[in-house]
């Protein structure tokens, strides 16, 4: 595939790696400073860049009849709006908080913890997440994703940033240390015990994988979809 990266940090470069290991070409890498690049020979786009440019990047490739794998976060106040773009140009988008294989299990464990836990009213829930200094967005994309999972199973309403008195509330707690690709901790918590699941990612190359698979998946395809349809998850 010819593949467009828009963003070309951390992320850029570990796509690039693994994208060319797969056997694909990368014909574009748009960062902030580029200028009249030529987007008619691309198959395929993928979008890791900033919060601020994430949705006009992601119109332009509606507009050029380009599928976009989405990767960055923060920018979702305007997702909705992406998806009617998506519609109304007929065509194929990709968004995932976290395109890695283990973060997508650990979702679905979140999710039948969640579950499991409902009725359990004596447990307090609250989400951690860790990441580098350079992170722009907090909480995480993915932190964000494990909230709405436990949401949409129990009678939590809503998420904070920081710590709440509010029962209905559950509590995300942001964390930012030098070097550190991603760790989200799901607690609950009694006066007794605590139960905890964790995921820790060790390097950047499972959201990478996770990003190119996605995008060898969408390359073909029209509509909105989710790394559950990738992964055959639904
Ligand atoms: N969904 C997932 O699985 C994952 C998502 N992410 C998300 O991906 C995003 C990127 O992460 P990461 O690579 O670590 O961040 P980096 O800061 O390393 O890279 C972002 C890149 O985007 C560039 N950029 C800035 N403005 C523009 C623009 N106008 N057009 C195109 N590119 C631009 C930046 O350039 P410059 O440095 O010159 O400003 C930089 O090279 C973040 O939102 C992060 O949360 C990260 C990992 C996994
Ligand atoms: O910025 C990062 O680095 C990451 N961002 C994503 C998020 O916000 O959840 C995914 C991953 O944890 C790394």
């Amino acid at each position: 595939m010819k593949i467009a990266l828009f963003g070309y940090g951390k992320m850029g470069k570990t796509i690039e790696r693994i994208a060319l290991e797969r056997g694909h070409t990368i014909v574009a890498k748009i960062d902030v400073d580029s200028k009249d690049y030529e987007l008619s020979e691309v198959d395929v786009a993928i979008d890791f860049s900033v919060p601020s440019v994430a949705f006009s990047n992601i119109n332009l490739c509606f507009s050029k009849n380009i599928p976009i794998v989405s990767g960055t976060t923060g920018w979702l106040k305007d997702f909705g709006k992406a998806v009617k773009n998506c519609e109304k140009h007929n065509g194929a988008f990709i968004y995932a908080s976290n395109y890695s294989l283990g973060v997508n299990l650990f979702f679905e464990l979140n999710t039948q913890l969640a579950k499991l836990m409902k009725d359990f009213n004596d447990y307090t829930i609250s989400l951690e997440e860790t990441h580098h200094t350079q992170k722009l967005d907090a909480p995480s994309g993915t932190a964000i994703t494990l909230a709405e999972g436990i949401i949409e199973q129990t009678t939590k309403e809503k998420w904070s940033l920081g710590v709440t008195e509010d029962e209905h509330t559950i509590p995300i707690v942001s964390k930012r240390i030098e070097n550190v690709p991603g760790t989200h901790v799901v607690s609950y918590t009694s006066s007794i015990d605590e139960i905890e699941i964790s995921h820790t990612a060790k390097n950047r190359d499972g959201f990478a994988l996770g990003a190119v698979i996605a995008a060898e998946w969408l390359k073909d395809k029209k509509g909105v979809f989710t790394m559950k349809d990738v992964l055959g998850l639904k």
